[in-house]
């Protein structure tokens, strides 16, 4: 992302039809970004179809660019990257620029600090913003050195080395980030790295490198967590990935769906992976009219089709430990508990503060501001549905947040007053076809 391109702002307005239609939202961007990753660190040429090619996707492929790794786009969604190998990235000639991408950044993180070479990495506006110490304080124990600013912010130097020490850590807080980095580093460590979860986080590192050929050892915990270890270092043979659609940009077209009387869409080959689909048990629970047709597995994860038809939602009450399973969905589940019968309380969301903004603030300063009523307790949120009537008339201030920007812009559909929404560029990062998509579908936005 550019923070010199202009900013964009939308006007919506009340929608007055229906969604109608079959579509397929862009690739899982977990999933796409591992994909560079751990095809670059690969013995031979791996072959990516499905990428998303939104920013943040594509900061990680300039990155592993810059290291040497030579990501190469044959057709839309289809790329040939040939491995470098365990160990064997390059020292980048310039500073590594990560845009609004935490994922980039944290992964990388983890692989830069057992590489025996020095480098220096930034992000945009927000992702500045965002803690690194998560990942660097972990990470340290290899051996690597870390220079951040204060507050273990971006921009930061990395000294990493090539005899990194296993890394051994229980994550503090639930992070598949931090799991992820740690695990990454391992790959070049001599010796055992394991990471404990208290609760499962997204395990897409953990079955991609299985995919890739690694031993990647997974205990239940006696306390419900997970225990994941692999013995460094190990050779990744390169593969075939075929990435599934996102389910985390398939739930703001479900909510949508669900909330507009009369509609009724497909999305096909949705990534159905048990730890990302919190959001569609939730719809459920309200009374979302949503099923899943043509599972299967592909590559190691689940992938189904999405049928949802428009119904009567009501409000639910979320506990804390669903948070790991949903934790991007919160905005547009949000506007979908605005729109319900009844109060919606969503519990533990501290994460949702780290993230590209502080999502817990803007979600209240997005619903308040379109005549909603939302109460703060703690971590948790606790919103009172209008029964389909959002007053709406505010201006949504989206802090370069794609999810806030697209929530905001489903609000203004189902708002009385419509919204307006402050900046909807960032929306880039992560579904750059979001607008054609939903207009596919029949929504009339006028970008
Ligand atoms: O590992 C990943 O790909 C991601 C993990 C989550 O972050 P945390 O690890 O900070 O929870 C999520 O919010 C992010 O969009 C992607
Ligand atoms: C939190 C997100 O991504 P990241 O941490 O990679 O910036 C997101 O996509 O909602």
């Amino acid at each position: 992302m550019t923070n010199s391109s202009s900013v964009q702002p939308l006007t919506v307005s009340f929608f007055r039809s229906v969604l109608k239609g079959k579509i397929s939202v862009p690739g899982d961007k977990s999933i796409s970004h591992r994909a560079l990753m751990f095809s670059a660190l690969a013995i031979g040429e791996s072959h990516i179809t499905g990428l998303l090619e939104g920013e943040d996707v594509m900061q990680t492929a300039q990155a592993m660019q810059a290291m040497g790794a030579n990501p190469k786009r044959i057709a839309p969604g289809e790329w040939r990257v040939i491995g470098q190998g365990i160990g064997q990235l390059k020292e980048p000639q310039d500073v590594l620029n990560m845009g609004n991408s935490g994922t980039s950044a944290r992964l990388l993180s983890g692989i830069l600090s057992s590489h025996g070479f020095f480098s220096v990495m930034t992000g945009d506006g927000s992702l500045r913003k965002r803690p690194m110490a998560r990942v660097t304080t972990p990470l340290s124990e290899t051996g690597a050195k870390f220079l951040t600013r204060e507050g273990g912010r971006l921009p930061m130097a990395i000294v990493g080395t090539a005899k990194a020490h296993p890394v051994g850590y229980r994550l503090p807080v639930a992070s598949a980030q931090v799991k992820s980095a740690i695990l990454l580093a391992g790959l070049n460590a001599d010796g055992i790295t394991w990471v404990e979860e208290p609760v499962a986080t997204r395990d897409h590192t953990e079955n991609m490198l299985r995919h890739f050929g690694v031993d990647v050892r997974i205990e239940d915990l006696v306390d419900g967590g997970k225990k994941i270890s692999l013995k460094g270092p190990v050779t990744l043979k390169a593969r075939n990935i075929r990435v599934p659609g996102d389910p985390s940009s398939a739930t703001f077209m479900l909510v949508a769906a669900a909330m507009i009387s009369g509609s009724e869409i497909c999305i096909e080959g949705v990534g159905l992976n048990p730890l990302r689909t919190g959001a569609f048990e939730v719809l459920k629970w309200m009374g979302a009219d949503l099923c899943i047709e043509n599972e299967h597995v592909e590559g190691g994860e689940p992938i189904g089709d999405l049928v949802i038809k428009g119904s009567n939602l009501k409000g639910v009450d979320v506990p804390a430990d669903c948070a790991p399973s949903m934790i991007d969905e919160y905005p547009i589940l949000s506007v979908a508990a605005a729109y319900a019968d009844g109060v919606t309380r969503f519990r533990g969301l501290e994460e949702l503060r780290v993230k590209e903004s502080d999502r817990f603030t803007s979600i209240v300063d997005m619903l308040r501001g379109n005549g909603v009523q939302v109460d703060i307790d703690g971590d948790d949120l606790i919103i009172t549905g209008t029964r389909g009537n959002i007053p709406g008339g505010g201006v949504v201030a989206t802090h370069m947040d794609h999810r806030l920007a697209m929530s905001a812009s489903i609000l203004g559909l189902v708002a009385q007053k419509g919204i307006k929404v402050d900046d909807i560029r960032f929306i880039r990062t992560s579904f750059p076809n979001y607008f054609p998509l939903m207009n596919q579908l029949g929504a009339k936005f006028d970008v």
